[in-house]
Formats: C-alpha cells, structure tokens, sequence
C-alpha cells in the first residue's frame, strides 16, 4: 500500500508536474471537490510559475484552454469540479481531439468509493471523454498522481498510442480527492491537520461522512422500536412522504425539491434542529434521494441510527449493495419499521420549529440589509405553478427559511441529479414551456451567468411564461460558507480564495436582459420584495434581487447560534 498523500499534498504534486512539463497557462472552474487544486496553482501562481484564467462556464473554459494551447504551443490544463461540470468540456475536447491541441482536462472527483451511493455531485467521470481523448486515467483520493500526469503530458504531445498516429490531443486526468480539501491553517507545504470549520449549514459535521455500503444494522424486532423515527424526504420524494409522516405521527424533514414540504408535520429548519435535537433519533425512513445539506448525511451515516430507504419502483441514482439503508418497497412493512411517533415525539419538533422559525425572524429582522433567506422564502412563499430552485445557496435558503406549506401551493425542479449549475435557465424554459403553465425559477448570479445563453430561444417561438429570480450577491456566495470561506480569512490565501472561490463579477443582469429581449426588475429592498413576487407575469422577465455576501459567514453564524439556542434540549 502506497502512502497515502493528503489532497493538499497530491495537489501540489500535480501542479509541480505540470509546471515541469512546460505548462504556463491553467484554467480554472470554480468548485469544492477541485479547491486542493485551486489553491495549489495559487501557489504556483504566486511563485511565478503559472498564470490562472478563472471562468465560471466549464464550456467557455475549455475552448479558453484550446485557445490558449494553440496561441503558445503548449499544454494548457482546464480544471473542474465533479459532476456535470467535467461534462461540459466535451464539446472543446472533441475539438482538441480533433484539431491535435494539447487540451489537458484534470476533473475533481469524489473518492471512489462514493461512485455509485448517490453521493452529492458524484457520477462515473472515468472514461467520459471516450475516444476523444489520446490518454484517460483515474486517480485514486491519496495517490501520488505525479508519474500518471507526466505520462498525461506526453500522451498530450502525441506520445500515444499509435492509432493516433502520433498525433497531439487532449487528455483527461480524473483525480479524487478525500476531504479536507483545503491547506491546514500552518500549512506551508505540510500536511498538518486542521480542526474542521463548521460547514455551511451550520453543521459541527465537517465532512459529509460516506454512505456505508451494505444493509445496517438489523431492525429490532420491536415494530418500529420507540418510534422516535423522522422522515427524511430528499430530491423527488413526493407527497405520499407527507402522508406517511402524517399517518406515523412523525417529524417530516423535507428538502425543497422533495414536493413533500408541506402538511402540519413538516418542520422547517430541520437541518439546524438536527443538532439540538438530533440524539433522540433512533431511526430515519428515506424518501427520494436527499443530497441538499452535510447534517441529513451525517444522521444517514450515523452508526447507532437505523435507515431504510422507500423504494417501490426502479431508480437510476445508486447502484445495489452501495448504501447502507435497508430497502423497503412496501408501506406496510415500512410503516412497521417505522413505528407510530410516541406522544410528545412529533408535538417536540414542532415546538421547536415554531421557537426555530421566531429565532431565525428575529436574526432578519436586526439585519438592515435584505437577505438571502428573506429572497428565499419569500419566492418559496408568493409561488404558485411551477418553481426551478438553481442550486447552491438558493435552495439552501429555501430549505432553512422557506416555510412548510399547510398544502403543495406549486410543482418544485430542481437540477439535484448532480447539483450542476450549468443549464438551469434552460431548464427552466424547457419547464414553461413543457407543462405550458407560469412558472418561476430563484437562481444565484453565477448560475444565471454561467446559462445566459438559455435566453435566447428560436425565431418566432412562443414566448413562455418564465420569470427569473435572480439572487445576485456578485459571486459564489456558497464557497464562504464551506471550509473556503475560513481559509479565505487567512491573509496567505485570502486574495486567491476570492479569486478562484468568489469569483466576483460587474456582470449587468439588466444589460443581459434587455440583450435577449426580456423584461427587467431590480428589487433593492424588502418593501419591494411580496409587491414584485404577488404580481401575475406573462412572457419571459428576470427580478434581480441583489444581495451581499461579504457578511454571509456571520449571518450564518447569527441564525445557527440563535436557532440552537432557542431549540436546545431533547422533544
Ligand atoms: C457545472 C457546475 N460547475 C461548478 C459547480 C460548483 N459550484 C457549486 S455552487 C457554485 C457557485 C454558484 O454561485 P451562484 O449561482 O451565484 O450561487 P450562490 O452560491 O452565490 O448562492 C459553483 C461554482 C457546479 N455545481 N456545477
Ligand atoms: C461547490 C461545490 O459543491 C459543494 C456545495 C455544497 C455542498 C455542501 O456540503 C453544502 C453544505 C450543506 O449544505 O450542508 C458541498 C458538499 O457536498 O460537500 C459541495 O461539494 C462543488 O464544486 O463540489
Ligand atoms: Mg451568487
């Protein structure tokens, strides 16, 4: 067994090897699976080493990587994410293929054994690229991917395989990467490690812990034990999780795109009540495939709880034997193993929800400025048809402020397949005009940006009824809220973080839009907010709300403390 690098360390490694190899320009996407990487080229950066172009489109990034390998003659790397973000350079890389430019794609992943779980963001990235690539590898979380990347670079130079006839070509280098994916805070090269940050949610849980392959732990063969079990409803659970609740007495914790988020069992800040009130929980019934926040993974992966997992049909997002839930695909039998909600269990959350909810309004209501959570809910609130969350922060905001509806007030789409922010905007028209109906769509500036090209629809098409609400806070609000957001407070890293994190933009949304034809509203205060969302919309038109995410740390902070205060103790 070879010694395992940290990803820090395998990072490093990487970019020295490209360095070596003559690499003098990198692309950068923003993400958190590839961060090691990113702040390793900001390294190498600052060393005058290489110089880094950030572009938020993974497509523009590729084809700005074709240009810059055919304008120097050199190998340029493009770095992503996981998930969809590697996808989005195949167009560049089939025209590197053939064109013979020396594209060298070096796609984050999650480590190996998250592939197949249903695991955030995680998909089969190995062998994406097919035969449009001169040289593919995987690189295990851990391993040293020096020697495979220098091999990578001459496969890119046109030492491959004959049936290229020695051409030059792209490559594709997958690495994985384990958490923590950031330099430990005395970090000058070493592998020192570092006590987690609190992550976005407010969780104590650093890393989202992987699913354990395999069935748990036997059900006791008390009926549903205590019954102190909650309902956990994830991405396209449906409403029949509600009923369930409702019909066992028990807490319903439903993410937004769940359709389930609704009913007097509902319980709103679930993902910060997890912590106060989470101990008592002896077993979780899954609906759907819950992929939103670290403290529901880290209840799903928690030894002493009992899981099992709904399943009456066929789904595509985990493959057998690699989750630990039980699979249950009867109510019958999961209603046994669920168990009748003892008195007091479901009456505890609900008054803490209640006490959460005020909690959370106070926090509001003493910050001067509008906030994404007020954005949030306010849409989650005012919506009624069809609403597309973009991921990142938006849903996020609906999930801890948006207020469980007594009923489904409309239909939630939401890209959580793999939690892409690419395409959303186009998502969203395809929705307006597939189901012919209003419908709203609450993105970040970044995923609007990154889709603006979904604005522009065919000459003489109908117009849908499509309004986009933009929560535009100049950047990727969501990074201050991971580990990155407590490594960019260190003067070392601080510039970089927010360079290849934050990626901050002047990007005029009411020039966009008037580009493409469509109405515009800028909404810059909470007076205007419900007038904006209550009023009825026909054709296409964007709402901007603009919000600032400078101070988004500390407000998390602000609502986790006053939500944990004003909910500790057990139901
Ligand atoms: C195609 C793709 N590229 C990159 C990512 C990584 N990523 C997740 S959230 C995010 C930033 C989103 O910014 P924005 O839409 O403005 O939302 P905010 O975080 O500000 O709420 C990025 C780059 C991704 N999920 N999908
Ligand atoms: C930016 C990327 O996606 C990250 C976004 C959020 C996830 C997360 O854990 C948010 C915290 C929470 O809601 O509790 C994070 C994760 O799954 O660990 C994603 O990586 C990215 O490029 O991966
Ligand atoms: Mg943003």
């Amino acid at each position: 067994m070879t010694a395992q690098l940290s990803s820090m360390e395998a990072a490093r490694s990487a970019v020295a090897v490209l360095v070596r190899g003559g690499v003098r320009d990198v692309v950068v996407a923003p993400g958190s699976r590839s961060a090691p990487l990113a702040y390793a080229l900001a390294e190498a950066e600052a060393r005058g080493e290489v110089r880094l172009h950030v572009r938020i489109d993974e497509r523009v990034a590729g084809f700005t990587a074709l240009g810059l390998s055919l304008g120097s003659l050199r190998p340029v790397p493009v770095v992503t994410t996981s998930g969809t973000a590697v996808g989005e350079l195949l167009p560049a890389v089939m025209e590197a293929n053939h064109a013979a430019v020396q594209l060298v794609v070096i796609s984050a992943d999650r480590p190996g054994e998250l592939r197949g779980t249903g695991a955030n963001q995680t998909t089969e990235q190995p062998g994406l690229f097919g035969s449009h690539v001169r040289y593919a590898a995987d690189i295990p979380a851990g391993e040293d991917p020096a020697g495979t990347l220098a091999g990578g670079l001459l496969a890119a130079r046109g030492l491959a395989a004959p049936d290229h006839q020695g051409a030059a070509g792209p490559v594709h280098i997958n690495l994985a990467f384990r958490d923590p994916l950031f330099p430990a805070a005395d970090d000058d090269g070493g592998t020192a490690a570092v006590p987690a940050v609190t992550a976005a949610a407010g969780s104590r849980e650093m890393a989202v812990p992987a699913p354990v392959p395999g069935p748990g732990p036997e059900p006791s063969a008390a009926a549903g034990g205590s019954g102190r079990t909650v309902v956990v409803a994830g991405h396209g659970a449906g409403a029949y999780a509600e009923a369930f609740a409702r019909s066992q007495a028990l807490p319903l914790l439903a993410e937004p795109s769940s359709n389930a988020r609704f009913g007097p069992n509902a319980v709103g800040p679930y993902r910060l009540l997890l912590d106060p009130l989470g101990a008592g929980i002896e077993r979780v019934v899954v609906f759907g495939r819950p992929t939103l926040s670290r403290p529901v993974a880290a209840l799903l992966a928690r030894p002493d709880v009992q899981t099992a997992l709904y399943l009456p049909g066929p789904v595509a997002w985990f493959r057998r034997g690699k989750r630990r839930e039980r699979i249950i695909t009867g109510p019958a039998e999961l209603a046994l193993f669920a168990g009748q909600g003892p008195a007091g269990w479901l009456q505890g959350w609900q008054r803490a929800d209640r006490a959460a909810d005020a909690a959370l309004q106070a926090v509001l209501a003493g910050t001067p400025e509008l906030t994404g959570f007020e954005a949030a809910a306010a849409v989650w609130a005012h919506t009624r048809g069809r609403l597309v969350l973009g991921s990142s922060n938006t849903i996020r905001d609906v999930d801890l402020a948006g207020r469980p509806q007594p009923d489904p007030q409309c239909t939630v789409y939401a890209n959580r397949g793999l939690a892409g922010i690419d395409g959303t905007t186009a998502t969203a028209t395809g929705i307006a005009l597939g189901t012919g109906g209003r419908t709203r769509a609450l993105v970040g500036d970044l995923t609007f940006l990154h889709d603006a090209g979904g604005l522009l629809l065919g000459a003489g098409e109908a117009e849908p009824a499509l309004q986009l609400v933009v929560l535009n806070d100049a950047g990727g609000g969501i990074f201050s809220l991971l580990e990155h957001g407590e490594v960019g407070t260190r003067p070392r890293y601080a510039a970089a973080v927010e360079r290849l994190f934050g990626t901050p933009h002047q990007a005029g949304i009411a020039q966009l839009a008037a580009a493409y034809g469509l109405g515009y509203r800028l909404v810059e205060d909470r007076a205007q907010l419900e007038p904006v969302l209550k009023e009825e919309f026909t054709g296409r038109g964007i709402v901007e709300i603009r919000t600032d995410r400078s101070g988004l740390r500390r407000l998390h902070a602000r609502v986790r403390e006053a939500i944990w205060s004003a909910a500790g103790g057990q139901p």
